[in-house]
Order: structure tokens, then C-alpha cells, then sequence
């Protein structure tokens, strides 16, 4: 266990570090801060949820000169909401040093943005489409960038983006410290990625689990039209803390959303197509708990570190492995529980192996729940209200009617019809969704041996089967993550 007083930090950044409340550093921090302070690229490879962010803004920031007025770190992020969150994590990490973080992704007033680029920021934060706005504006300049990284970097280097990112380091000085970070780096994007770099040390922990320990990871055989009862069902037993439900389409998001609130729950959408006001407010609603279930596209699948998230619903299966280690990821963070249901449909379990082959881990099986065990569900939690009000509420008032009310009652009914009360009922209000088409499990890119010697072509084919898929292409979350921070 490495403490972070011991990582050779600067007095002002250990008191940072403290202030946030860490002590101990996360493996990936403890092996990659001291790699990033001598100056090497690296990438770092680790779970989700282990503090990757810290990992490269500690040494980012500790490498900052405040003295000098310029932007002199870049952090590239695949989606604005996580560019927000990093830009915040950075800022605290900062603070104790007055180091100055600024934000820039779509969605948001350019005008403000010169503005605030006008106040010197030394980091900026933000997605590849604003920035290249920027470039091109001139109001972004990069000639005294020293360091930069790639949050989500096998995301940021998958065809969606890549052409962006080049354009992005080519106006950054040749001299500069790449850090690459991800919980998920497949072979053929870590060659991209060592083109970028210049003899990068590969940090990778715990290479055998690429999804924590901690997540009960579950699937459940469950047809097509069937998901969205199974679903509510299982809500009403599990009653999560916290939810998101991944859908593999904005339409599937807007509509599972919709259904959901139907039946009563307290559930918003997110996705690409909404306003950016929006997609920042239905994410603050759902962090202060006023929304307890979040409906999501892939554009929430990656990096959000919201607490709280106890369970994560794959209402689709995704059709990236890589895809499933992010959204599953959303919770057990932080050393925390949690647990992860996929639904896959018969013609699905072809997916489901490959999924599994790339986490190296099995998922249970768990049996579709019946009308009953929901609520069953229901009645534990009218219950748990009863009893945490004859533990805290003062009862006096009531006692003299409950008294005659046993005079003509016995206790079991009456308590029985307070429970009733209390017990949310089944909501079967009819809803639509349209129909998804199943996700047909592609080829495993290193089962054939003969194709697997040649990487470079390897490489190609991946992505021009990438390409070629229409549905893919269209609907799902990278392209809709890629699109939402333009304009
Ligand atoms: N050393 C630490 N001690 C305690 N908490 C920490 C430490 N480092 C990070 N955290 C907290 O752990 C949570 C997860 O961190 P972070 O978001 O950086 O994870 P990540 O590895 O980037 O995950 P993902 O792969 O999903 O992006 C955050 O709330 C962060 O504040
Ligand atoms: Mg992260």
C-alpha cells in the first residue's frame, strides 16, 4: 500500500490530496505518478472505478509552472459530461497550487468560452470536435503544451475519433509527455496508440480482471418483448439506490424513459440528441437522487463517477465486450458493491460468450423473476418503512386510536392493511417500445491464428468490419458520443 505522502509529491499537492480525502493511492496511481514525474508517455491501463483520473492529473498538475500565463496541459475527453466531471477533479487537485482548469465542449456558449480562454487557463479539459473549433478560431493555442492526455484513450483512438486527435497534436509541440488512460485497451488500438508515443512504459494492473471484483455481474434469457416487465420487476426487488439502464438507441432511451415514468418510477433519458442544458440537468437530478433511474445511450457508458450507483441494467446488450466493461463499470467504484443484469435475448448468447471471453469472467445466470417475487419486493420495502417509523417517529399522537382500534381488530390484520397501504401495486399500465434487432456476436479479432500474425492488417479489418456495419454506424453510442460534442 502506497501512501500518497510517500510518491515524492510537492508539499502543495500532498495537501491537496488530503484535503480531497485520499489517503492511501489506488495500484494504477501508485504505479504510474512516479513513471509520469520523470517524464515517460505511458499508458495506463486499469479497472474502472480505481482513480485513473487522479493518476494522470497529479502529475499533470504537479508539472504545471504557474508562473507562466499559458495552456500548458491538454485533456482530451470522448463526451462533455466527462469532460466537466475531469475538469472538476483536476480543479480540486489544483486548488492548493491556484492552478487554472477550464472546461470546452459543445453544447456550450463559444463566446464564453473566448472569453474565459482569454483568462489564461494553464489546463484545458475537453472534447476533440470544440477544441478543433478553437484551433481553427484561433482561439485555442497549444505552442506551450508540454502534456497530454487521453481520458478513454482506446475510445479516443477508435476510428470515431481519431482523425480529430490528429489534428489536435499537430498543433501541439513535438516535445510533449503523452498519458494514455483506459479501462480497456484491445490490442489493436494500443498499436495505434504507441504511434502517438515515444517509447511508452505499459502500466497494466491486474491484467486477469479487466471488470472489480466487486460487481455481481448477472444475465437473464429474456425475450425481446418480455424485457420491459422483467424490468420493472426487477426494480421493484431490488428497489437500486441508484440505476442506469443502458438502451442501445436514442430512440430506445426516449421511449424506454417515457414507459418508465409511466409505470411510475422516477426515470430520465440521456443521449446525444438532447440539448446540452439538458443532459447537464437530468445528470444533476439523478446525482441529488431527485431521479432515481437514469436511461442511458453508450454516451454515459464511459468514465461518469457518480456515487451512489448500485445497479446497472443492461437492458440491450452492448455490442462492444469493451462497451459492457464501461457501463457495468458505473458501479462498484471507489471499492464500493454493486451489481450488473444484462438481458440477452435467445438469439444473443453468442454475444454473451463473447463477452465473457474478454472479461475473462462468467456471469450467473439468474432466473426471470415472477409476478410474485416483485411483490414480495414491494411488500420488504413497505415493511422496512414501517418498521424504520416505529424506530424513529414519535408515535404518541397515534397510540390512543391504535389501542381502540385492537379492541374490535386483531393485530395481524390491521398491520397487515397497513402494509397494503404502504405497498406499491404492481403497475401494468400497457407501454410500447419498438422492437430492437438481436446483436449478432462478431468474429473474436484473435481466434484465427494465421490473420493474427499480421497486425497490421488486422488492424485494418477490424475497422473496415467496423465501417461496414450500418446498424452500428448509425445508432450506436460511439457515433452518438462523436456527434454530441460537435457544433
Ligand atoms: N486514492 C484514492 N483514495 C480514495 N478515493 C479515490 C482515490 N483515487 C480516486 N478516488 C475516488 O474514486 C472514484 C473513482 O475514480 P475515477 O473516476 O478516477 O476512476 P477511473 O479509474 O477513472 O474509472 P473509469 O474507468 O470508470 O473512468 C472517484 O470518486 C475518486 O474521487
Ligand atoms: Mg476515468
Amino acid at each position: 500500500m502506497a501512501l500518497f505522502q510517500d510518491l515524492g509529491l510537492s508539499p502543495q499537492l500532498k495537501n491537496a490530496v488530503s484535503k480531497m480525502g485520499f489517503e492511501e493511492a489506488t495500484p494504477i496511481q501508485a504505479q504510474t505518478i512516479p513513471l509520469a514525474l520523470e517524464g515517460h508517455d505511458l499508458i495506463g491501463q486499469a479497472q474502472t472505478g480505481t482513480g485513473k483520473t487522479a493518476a494522470f492529473g497529479i502529475p499533470l498538475i504537479e508539472k504545471v509552472n504557474t508562473s507562466i500565463d499559458a495552456i500548458q496541459g491538454l485533456v482530451i475527453a470522448p463526451t462533455r459530461e466527462l469532460a466537466v466531471q475531469v475538469s472538476e477533479e483536476l480543479y480540486k487537485v489544483g486548488s492548493t497550487k491556484r492552478v487554472r482548469v477550464l472546461p470546452i465542449y459543445g453544447g456550450q456558449d463559444i463566446g464564453r468560452q473566448i472569453r474565459a480562454l482569454k483568462k489564461h487557463p494553464h489546463i484545458i479539459v475537453g472534447t476533440p470536435g470544440r477544441m478543433l473549433d478553437h484551433i481553427n478560431r484561433k482561439t485555442l493555442r497549444l505552442q506551450d503544451v508540454h502534456t497530454v492526455v487521453l481520458d478513454e484513450a482506446d475510445e479516443m483512438l477508435n476510428m470515431g475519433f481519431i482523425e480529430d486527435i490528429e489534428k489536435i497534436l499537430s498543433n501541439v509541440p513535438k516535445q510533449h509527455q503523452t498519458l494514455l488512460f483506459s479501462a480497456t485497451m484491445p490490442d489493436p488500438i494500443r498499436r495505434i496508440a504507441e504511434k502517438f508515443m515515444s517509447e511508452p512504459r505499459v502500466v497494466k494492473v491486474k491484467a486477469k480482471e479487466v471488470t472489480v471484483p466487486n460487481i455481481q455481474q448477472y444475465y437473464l434469457e429474456v425475450q425481446e418483448k418480455r424485457k420491459f416487465d422483467v424490468l420493472t420487476r426487477l426494480l421493484d426487488i431490488q428497489s437500486p439506490e441508484l440505476a442506469i439502464i443502458f438502451g442501445r438507441t436514442k430512440r430506445r432511451v426516449d421511449e424506454l424513459s417515457e414507459a418508465l415514468n409511466l409505470r411510475g418510477y422516477a426515470a430520465e433519458g440521456i443521449h446525444g440528441d438532447l440539448s446540452q442544458a439538458k443532459r447537464l440537468s437530468v445528470l444533476r437530478q439523478f446525482k441529488e437522487g431527485s431521479i432515481d433511474v437514469l436511461v442511458a445511450t453508450d454516451v454515459a457508458a464511459r468514465g461518469l463517477d457518480i456515487s451512489g450507483v448500485t445497479h446497472v441494467y443492461n437492458f440491450d446488450v452492448p455490442q462492444d465486450p469493451e462497451s459492457y466493461v464501461h457501463r457495468i463499470g458505473r458501479t462498484g467504484r471507489a471499492g464500493k458493491t454493486g451489481v450488473a443484469m444484462t438481458f440477452i435475448t435467445p438469439r444473443e448468447t453468442g454475444q454473451l460468450h463473447n463477452v465473457e471471453k474478454t472479461t475473462k469472467r462468467k456471469m450467473d445466470r439468474m432466473e426471470v423473476p415472477t409476478l410474485d417475487e416483485a411483490m414480495e419486493g414491494q411488500q420488504r420495502l413497505a415493511a422496512d418503512k414501517l418498521i424504520a417509523a416505529v424506530e424513529k417517529d414519535n408515535l404518541s399522537f397515534y397510540k390512543q386510536m391504535a389501542e381502540e382500534l385492537l379492541e374490535d381488530h386483531d393485530s395481524v390484520s390491521l398491520v397487515s392493511a397497513a402494509l397494503r397501504l404502504f405497498t406499491k401495486e404492481p403497475n401494468m399500465t400497457p407501454v410500447q417500445l419498438t422492437a430492437e434487432p438481436p446483436v449478432v456476436a462478431k468474429q473474436q479479432r484473435n481466434n484465427n491464428r494465421s490473420r493474427s500474425k499480421n497486425f497490421s492488417q488486422q488492424g485494418r479489418r477490424g475497422n473496415a468490419k467496423r465501417h461496414g456495419d450500418k446498424r452500428r454506424s448509425n445508432n450506436n453510442g460511439r457515433k452518438e458520443s462523436r456527434n454530441s460534442h460537435k457544433g
